[in-house]
């Protein structure tokens, strides 16, 4: 049979990027002669990959933002994150407790982020975890990214799961609208980034700390979307 599959999600989720996310935003808000962003705003804007940010941003102060200046200010974000990875981003707390415990349990592990697939990679190089997952894939590695489901559901086929045996793990509603279009159970984290708290969002499960995401919980979940 298939091993059982778990997908996380990146940013909020498995790694702490906000404060690296915010210096880009803030560095890119400055070059277009916008106003500072604080970690408040940081979460209404982040969850769609940097393009939806830097929009959100621009939005949020009531600015225009024509298409070019967008590309621009899209491509400073890009330039600055990207020397900066990993910065000061750190996986949660018993993060490589659990992916190690999962693994162990035969469970084959995957990321599907909005981040770029390339700063993914990177980011998850620079904190030891990449050996641990069959497939990274980002915002720009298919046609389509979450919400849609099948940013998800090709992540899975890339590796080598089964949808039906396949358990989400996010922090935000784009996380858990992409798992509920797939059919696929989701498991929210409550410390990451989002201005609304995850259980508006109805998950299948909430959990504060990595040290939950257990085996027995997961074998749960699993169970109960067969029935
Ligand atoms: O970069 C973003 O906006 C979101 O990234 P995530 O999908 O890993 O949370
Ligand atoms: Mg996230």
């Amino acid at each position: 049979m298939t091993r059982p599959i778990v997908v996380f999600d990146l940013d909020g989720t498995l790694v702490d990027t906000a404060p690296d996310l915010l210096d880009s935003l803030n560095h890119c808000l400055v070059a277009g002669g916008a106003a500072l962003t604080d970690g408040a705003g940081f979460r209404q804007f982040v969850g769609h990959g940097g393009r939806v940010m830097i929009e959100r941003a621009y939005a949020a102060q009531k600015r225009m933002l024509d298409p070019d200046e967008h590309e621009r200010l899209y491509t400073l974000f890009l330039e600055h994150y990207g020397n900066n990875i990993p910065g000061g981003s750190l996986p949660y707390p018993g993060v490589p407790n659990a992916l190690a415990r999962l693994e162990q349990a035969g469970y084959l592990l995957a990321v599907c982020t909005n981040k770029t697939q390339a700063f993914s990679e990177r980011l998850l190089a620079g904190v030891g975890l990449s050996p641990k997952f069959a497939a990274i894939c980002g915002a720009d590695t298919f046609a389509f990214r979450k919400p849609d489901p099948r940013h998800l559901t090709e992540t899975i086929a890339r590796a080598g799961g089964d949808p039906r045996r396949a358990i989400m793990v996010g922090d935000s509603q784009t996380d858990i609208d992409t798992a509920k279009a797939a059919g696929i159970p989701v498991v929210a984290v409550d410390f990451g980034y989002t201005d609304r708290h995850v259980r508006e969002f109805e998950p299948s499960r909430i959990i504060s700390h990595f040290d939950a995401l257990t085996t027995a919980l997961c074998e749960d979940l699993l169970e109960a979307a067969q029935a």
